[in-house]
């Protein structure tokens, strides 16, 4: 890969900020690849990363409080052009010699007029006056030695600061945030004009660059993939394929709570379109068998959790000789566990389910710096049908968890039934890109109901549909009347054992998306 261009980098180094993501991403719609560390990353390690210019986010600290968080400041030596944002530009005027920054009189939240006294790169083409978005308490009252002002608002005389020589620069308000309408600008000036960027990001691209990674890493060897019809693992699994087709093995386990036609429909475009070594196990049996007179539910997802790692050992077992393991591990899981860089031999990986620790195999998480957005745009680039691209999450247990109480394949069914009506008119509707996740499930009880002059005691179907960001919180979402009642309508007509239909309305908290 000597010869090949090299990839660029920004890196963004978070203080905590609200936003520091949305910097990253604001990076790479720019077509430059970036990367969001913690902000003690070692300048040891900024070295070896090599990036062409880093970010330092905003923060919640003051940078005179006793416990600030700070970089060690041999990263003003590397040459290395610096955007300090908000707190990154208040910490970045502390540390450097001449700066001094202060409790404002006057706090700014909000929108804000910038005056732009000179464009010095990072403000050029921009005019004399640009709306901004300010949120802060302290304020820069000296810049350090060799900075100029280049712009200010009524209550910050020093909202943007930079040094052209050293290409260090600082913006009081958030260029990130979509208030500050002209933001993408100002950070396009500073990746192309300040740190000399290109812009060589692209699902394309990135697509090329792991394919090398992988075939130099693996070798002859062999891999396997637990594949879910997910998004996540269908696009490492595709990434793979594409660059060591027949040495990769994916393994997908039908436990007989997946939805309806979905074990069908991973076997068709994985076995045949992209005619990958697939082996698909039917579990269905003991999964079942296991989950007889159980009705509690964490107790239900532990046998679940075991069940699948028993069947996934087994058959890698069988294919002997495996060196790789295939992760659809991604950014926000890698944040959320607080993980670093480095991939390491695996033990237990909750992430396939906690694998045993003897099978003692290599990751490979292509995915592992990129965002869920990202993953589908390179999905889509990898040509994997949309309907999986832009699947819903689906959670590992499956319908197991949203048939309440005990599992029987009977209320399984009924539950895939429900389920495919809601979502053929939520499909129709055009709704589903918009609902973070939709389902049906169903409670262990039946209610009276009458139907052709009958009475009948039937089950009742659970309707939840909810937008979230991260499914740490989530809302339920407002479905018209009119959609509902065809759902409603076409449940109970046509799911024989439903005579009641429900709509959840509760959020997150004080409930759980799914609901057990
Ligand atoms: N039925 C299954 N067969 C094989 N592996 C599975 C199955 N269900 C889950 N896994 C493994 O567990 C991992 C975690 O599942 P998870 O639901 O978090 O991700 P995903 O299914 O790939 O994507 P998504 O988050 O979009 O559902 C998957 O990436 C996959 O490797
Ligand atoms: O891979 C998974 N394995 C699980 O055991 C599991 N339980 C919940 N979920 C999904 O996580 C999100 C939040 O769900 P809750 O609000 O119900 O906790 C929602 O998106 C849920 O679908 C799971 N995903
Ligand atoms: N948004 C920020 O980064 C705030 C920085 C600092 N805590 C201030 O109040 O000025
Ligand atoms: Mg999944």
């Amino acid at each position: 890969m000597e010869n090949k261009e090299k990839q660029e980098l920004i890196l963004v180094l978070d203080f905590g900020a609200q936003y520091s993501q949305l910097i990253a991403r604001r990076v790479r719609e720019a077509n430059v690849y970036s990367r969001l560390l913690p902000y003690d990353v070692s300048v040891e390690r900024i070295k070896e990363l090599n990036p062409d210019g880093i970010i330092f986010s905003g923060g919640p600290s003051s940078v005179y409080s006793e416990d600030a968080p700070y970089v060690e400041e041999e990263i003003f030596d590397l040459g290395i052009p610096i955007l300090g944002i908000c707190y990154g530009m208040q910490m970045m005027c502390h540390l450097l010699p001449g700066g001094e920054v202060e409790a404002a009189d006057h706090r700014e939240y909000g929108n804000a007029e910038l005056t732009i006294k000179q464009g010095l790169d990072l403000l050029d083409g921009l005019g004399d006056e640009l709306k901004c978005w300010m949120s802060h308490g302290d304020r820069v009252a000296e810049i350090p030695d060799g900075f100029e002002v280049i712009g200010y608002t009524d209550n910050s005389p020093v909202a943007a600061v930079g040094n052209s020589q050293r290409k260090f620069y600082g913006v009081q308000f958030h260029p990130e945030v979509v208030h500050t309408p002209r933001g993408r600008e100002i950070i396009e000036n500073f990746l192309f004009r300040v740190c000399n960027c290109s812009g060589n990001w692209t699902a394309s691209n990135f697509i090329e660059e792991q394919i090398a990674k992988i075939k130099e890493e693996v070798g002859d060897s062999h891999v396997i993939c637990g594949l879910s019809g997910g998004v996540d693992s269908s696009v490492a699994a595709a990434l793979v394929h594409e660059a060591i087709g027949d040495q990769l093995t994916c393994i997908f386990v039908d436990h007989g709570l997946l939805r309806k036609n979905e074990a069908e429909e991973v076997k068709q475009t994985f076995g045949q379109e992209f005619d990958m070594n697939l082996i698909s196990v039917d579990a269905q049996q003991r999964f079942f068998a296991k989950l007889e007179g159980v009705d509690d539910p964490e107790e239900k997802r532990k046998i679940i959790g075991n069940e699948f790692i028993e069947v996934f050992d087994e058959e890698a077992g069988k294919l002997g000789d495996i060196e790789y393991l295939v992760q659809g591990t991604i950014y926000s899981d890698v944040i959320e566990s607080g993980g670093t860089d480095d991939s390491a031999t695996i033990k237990s990986h909750h992430n396939v389910g906690g694998l045993p620790e003897d099978m003692n195999l290599k990751l490979i998480e292509p995915l592992r710096n990129i965002f869920k957005d990202e993953v589908r745009e390179v999905g889509e680039e990898l040509g994997i049908p949309a309907e999986i691209v832009w699947r819903q999450p689906f959670p590992g247990p499956g319908l197991g968890i949203r048939v309440l109480g005990e599992v029987t394949p009977d209320k399984v069914t009924i539950v895939q039934e429900a389920d495919a009506i809601l979502r053929e008119e939520i499909k129709k509707a055009g709704l589903n890109r918009e609902i973070w996740q939709y389902f049906a499930a169903l409670p262990p009880m039946r209610s009276v109901g009458v139907m052709g002059d009958e009475r009948t005691y039937s089950y009742t179907i659970g309707i939840r549909a909810v937008k979230s960001k991260d499914a740490m919180t989530a809302d339920w979402a407002k479905l018209p009347h009119e959609l509902l009642e065809k759902i409603s309508t076409r449940i109970t007509n046509e799911v024989k054992e439903v005579n009641r239909v429900v709509y959840d309305i509760t959020s997150k908290p004080p409930a759980t998306i799914e609901w057990e």
